[in-house]
C-alpha cells in the first residue's frame, strides 16, 4: 500500500523516498522502503521497537547517511543542508552549557542568520515558553530539569525555528497526561498556524489517530513499510471532538490488531 500511496501521489513539493536502505556496518536497518510523504502533512510512525523509525528521522534530519536507493524532493535531490528542520530528538538534544532561553534564542537566531532577534521573535518565543508552561524554566540548565521539562524546552525550540520539516521522536512520551494533552494542542495549533511536512513517532495508538492525517506503520528488522494508512478520523476537528467521535476506539482496535498481527 505503500508503493501505490507513493504512485497515486502527485504533491509537487512531496518527499519521495524510492528504494531507500540504511546500513550501519553490516547491518541493515532501513530495506528498501518506498514512501512519499506530501508537503504541509502530519505524518504519525508506529512500529515496534528496533524497526528503524528513530533511522527514518534521522535520514530526514541529515544525521544519516542513506546505503541505496534516492530522497527527492519536488523531483530534485534531496539536500537536508539545504532546509531549516526543527528536530526533537528522543535524547532531547539540549547541551549542558545552555539555559533553556539560550538554547531556544541560539537555534531561532542560526536558522534566521540573525545576530540579534527582533522584539517580534523575543515575543513569539515568550509566547511559546508561556504556552508550554516552562516560563519559569527560562534560566535552567538541563541538569536543573525534569525529563518532561527538557522535553518542552526541545518541543518549543523545534517549533520556534519554524523549519521546513517538523521530526519528533516521541516527543511528549516523558510528559504526565495532563501536560501531555496540553502538548498535543499546542503542536495542533501550531500546526494549524503554519502547516509543515511533519513525522511523528510514538507508541501511542491513541495519539497517533489524534494527530496523524496519515500513519505509518512500520515492522521488521531491518525495518520496512508496512503500510500507510489514510486517519479514518480525517484531520478536522478539535482534540477533544476527535477524542470522542464515535469511530475513534475502533479505528484503535483496528490500529492495534493490525500492529499485533506481525
Ligand atoms: N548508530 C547505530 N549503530 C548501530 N546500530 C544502530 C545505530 N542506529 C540504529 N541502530 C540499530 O538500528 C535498529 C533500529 O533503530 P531505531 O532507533 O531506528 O529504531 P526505532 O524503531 O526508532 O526503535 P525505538 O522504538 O526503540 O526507539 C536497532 O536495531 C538499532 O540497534
Amino acid at each position: 500500500m505503500g508503493k501505490m500511496l507513493s504512485v497515486m501521489s502527485i504533491s509537487i513539493d512531496s518527499l519521495a523516498f524510492k528504494n531507500v536502505s540504511v546500513a550501519v556496518g553490516e547491518q541493515v536497518i532501513l530495506k528498501e522502503l518506498t514512501l512519499t510523504l506530501d508537503a504541509g502533512k502530519i505524518y504519525t510512525i508506529l512500529g515496534p521497537s528496533g524497526t528503524g523509525k528513530s533511522t527514518l528521522l534521522r535520514v530526514v534530519a541529515g544525521l544519516q547517511n542513506i546505503a541505496a536507493g534516492e530522497i527527492e524532493l519536488a523531483g530534485q535531490p534531496y539536500k537536508a543542508s539545504h532546509h531549516l528542520i526543527g528536530l526533537v530528538p528522543q535524547n532531547y538534544g539540549l547541551l549542558p552549557w545552555q539555559t533553556a532561553w539560550q538554547a531556544v534564542t541560539m537555534a531561532v537566531k542560526i536558522s534566521q542568520k540573525k545576530k540579534r532577534l527582533s522584539s517580534d521573535d523575543l515575543a513569539e518565543i515568550d509566547r511559546l515558553f508561556s504556552a508550554m508552561e516552562i516560563s519559569e524554566l527560562k534560566q535552567a540548565y538541563p541538569n536543573q530539569m525534569s525529563g518532561g521539562q527538557q522535553q518542552r524546552v526541545s518541543i518549543t525550540r523545534a517549533f520556534a525555528i519554524k523549519g521546513d520539516f517538523l521530526l519528533m521522536d516521541e516527543p511528549f512520551s516523558s510528559l504526565d497526561a495532563f501536560t501531555r494533552e496540553k502538548a498535543q494542542s499546542l503542536f495542533r495549533e501550531t500546526w494549524q498556524r503554519d502547516p509543515k511536512t511533519t513525522l511523528f513517532i510514538t507508541h501511542d495508538i491513541e495519539e497517533a489517530l489524534l494527530l496523524g492525517q496519515k500513519i505509518i506503520l512500520m515492522t521488521g528488522q531491518p525495518g520496512q513499510i508496512l503500510t500507510v494508512v489514510d486517519n479514518p478520523l480525517g484531520c478536522e476537528g478539535e482534540l477533544v471532538e476527535r477524542r470522542e467521535h464515535p469511530d475513534f476506539y475502533l479505528a484503535v482496535q483496528t490500529l492495534r490488531r493490525e500492529l499485533a498481527s506481525r
